[in-house]
């Protein structure tokens, strides 16, 4: 099952488009990490799928439905903005409150023990709270929500490193147990190596790349090996990128092809190296689709 759809879908601020042709398939009951670079797009993607902004152009759907079409869809997703807004001045019992009275599926001993843990007073109200505890109390209520998807836009930057894990760990046993989907944006890709098992870049308002972690993983390839021009890699396989040294050039590669050159020196990679390689800027040209003479 997909629990996010979008098919060519754009969005532009005045002049400038903030996302265009993005089409991509998040599937039921994975942790999903978007990533790219400042200014990428990632919380416009994730405003079009919650319903707080219309596409532009193309089409989105969250949970087989139209983002932010009516009560039953708005239950069905749950969206924890990146400035993580709360009342300033309903204390943080109000929130509770007011969450159990709005979302059909609120799961109030949830809220109470995370509360709890948290350590959170119920009688503050949320506008004196630190930037970190009102990011703890807006996370709080996204996971008490019970929403089918949760759409997290940067949600642990604001906490410190002890609650980051605890926050991961959490979603991670929530995940688990109720099948709740996430789409998480976050530039902590330590983080997200250890909770996405499924992964969005996005760079210059595009997809460059986006599927299972695992398959991804299992689909590149570094390869090092005395300098040299690169155009003479064999069809099949993709540069995602290339750097050198004097002496050495290390290649990133796209493919499903055993790399048979004995040159090289292969070796896989890392999520970090996968998400730094296509973070860091265009592919120079697409030599390595020429066929090697
Ligand atoms: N309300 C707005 N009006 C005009 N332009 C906007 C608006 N919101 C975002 N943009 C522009 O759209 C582009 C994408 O912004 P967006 O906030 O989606 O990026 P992001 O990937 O979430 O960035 P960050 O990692 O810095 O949070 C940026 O160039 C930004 O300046």
């Amino acid at each position: 099952m997909t629990v996010l759809r979008a098919r060519e879908l754009g969005k532009k601020y005045r002049r400038k488009w903030a996302l265009t042709d993005c089409t991509l398939d998040v599937p039921a009951g994975h942790v999903t990490g978007l990533v790219g670079p400042n200014g990428a797009g990632k919380s416009t993607l994730l405003n079009l799928a919650a319903g707080m902004l219309s596409p532009t152009s193309g089409t989105i759907e969250a949970c087989g439905g139209v983002p932010g079409s009516g009560p039953a869809q708005l239950a069905k997703v749950g969206f924890v903005a990146q400035n993580t807004p709360v009342y300033p001045g309903l204390t943080v019992a109000d929130h509770l409150r007011l969450g159990a009275r709005l979302n059909p599926s609120w799961d109030d001993r949830v809220a109470q023990d995370r509360i709890t843990r948290i350590g959170l007073d119920p009688k503050q109200p949320a506008g004196k709270l630190s930037g970190g505890q009102r990011a703890q109390l807006a996370l709080t209520i996204g996971i008490a929500k019970r929403p089918e998807l949760l759409l997290l836009d940067e949600p642990v930057a604001a906490l410190d490193p002890l609650a980051r894990r605890e926050f991961l760990q959490d979603l991670m046993e929530t995940v688990a147990e109720h099948g709740l989907s996430v789409v998480m944006s976050s530039h902590l890709v330590a983080d997200l190596e250890r909770v996405c098992d499924h992964l969005i870049v996005l760079v210059d308002s595009q997809v460059r790349i986006t599927g299972e972690v695992e398959d991804l993983l299992g689909a590149h390839r570094r390869l090092t090996g005395p300098r040299r021009e690169i155009d003479s890699l064999p069809a099949g396989q993709e540069v995602v990128s290339v750097s050198h040294t004097d002496r050495q050039t290390t290649v990133l590669v796209r493919t499903e092809e055993p790399i048979l050159d004995p040159a090289w020196t292969v070796s896989r990679l890392t999520l970090e190296d996968l998400v730094l390689a296509y973070l860091s800027g265009p592919v120079p040209t697409r030599p390595a689709l020429e066929v090697l003479r």
